[in-house]
């Protein structure tokens, strides 16, 4: 069995990130013993800070992605570190998820592809990721994602052919769509046989005249879609142990990732001309 923990976090706007980092590391500190640990996205910063995300921005070697190396080394854990919003070499902002590893090295870097647009600024500051990477993980290898990525199929099948056996989803998820957050990471994970670690944010964010409160509810979707542990409303650090061999025996006991076909050869499928027909007659052609 393998010990992991999500950290669902709130991001109070009379906190700073200074003090918000120190909380943390605090409270990781307090729930030693996981091997690897899964933070939300843009915990440090907040993800409805628009105003403030260009003075946020942070290096791979900024505040919380510091603070992340230190505490891996002292905890002899891996940390998902959630996202943070990068300010990469060319100067552009990115809503960039980092995992480092149990020696404290950086593991992977993810940059979110699908930057968000309904009822968030996050499309028009942040530039969207080009690249995903697979690593080693303690439940097999292992993807990123970030929140609104869950929404999109083609990202996680290209995953999944990459070889993803687990997928850390860090989100800024909110209350209001908290249904489809609950199908989707279900979804997911029955559609490629995989673990997804989904680690939400919680408690409300943005302008104190409109605020948005954020979903909770981060969960542990086993490979055969069952949910294995999901955290409440509140700030809670949820751990779980996990059987890594659980998605070989899922494939082999329903085989259906042998029977998919490829994206290229969906789209070459003919159409059904006895449709065709159907469909000239129904508009009286
Ligand atoms: O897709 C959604 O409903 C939420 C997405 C989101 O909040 C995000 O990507 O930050």
């Amino acid at each position: 069995m393998r010990r992991v923990a999500l950290v669902q976090l709130a991001s109070p706007a009379d906190e700073t990130r200074e003090q918000r980092i120190e909380r943390v590391e605090a409270l990781l500190r307090a729930n030693a013993g996981a091997e690897l640990y899964v933070l939300p996205e843009l915990w440090s910063a907040g993800y409805f800070s628009f105003d403030r995300y260009a003075e946020l921005a942070e290096t791979l070697d900024g505040p919380t992605v510091s603070m992340g190396r230190r505490l891996a080394r002292e905890l002899g854990a891996a940390i998902h570190l959630g996202s943070i919003v990068e300010r990469g070499a060319e100067g552009a902002l990115h809503n960039t998820a980092v995992l480092v590893d149990a020696d404290g090295r950086i593991a992977q870097t993810y940059r979110k592809i699908h930057v968000f647009g309904y009822q968030s600024l996050e499309s028009q500051l942040l530039t969207p990721g080009d690249s995903l990477s697979v690593v080693p993980g303690p439940l097999g290898p292992t993807a990123g994602t970030t929140c609104y990525d869950l929404r999109f199929p083609g990202l996680w099948q290209e995953l999944s052919d990459r070889g993803a056996e687990a997928v850390v989803v860090p989100a800024a998820w909110p209350a209001a769509r908290r249904e489809h957050w609950r199908l989707l990471t279900q979804a997911r994970a029955v559609e490629h046989q995989l673990w997804v670690l989904a680690c939400n944010a919680c408690g409300e964010q943005g302008e104190p005249s409109a605020p948005v409160r954020l979903g909770g509810t981060s969960r542990i979707v086993d490979p055969a879609g069952r949910v294995v542990a999901e955290c409440g409303e509140d700030e809670q650090v949820l751990m779980a142990d996990l059987d890594p061999g659980s998605v070989a025996r899922v494939r082999a006991e329903f085989p259906v990732l042998a029977d998919r076909l490829g994206a290229a050869d969906y789209a070459a499928l003919g159409s059904d001309p006895g449709a065709e027909a159907g469909a000239a007659r129904a508009h009286g052609r």
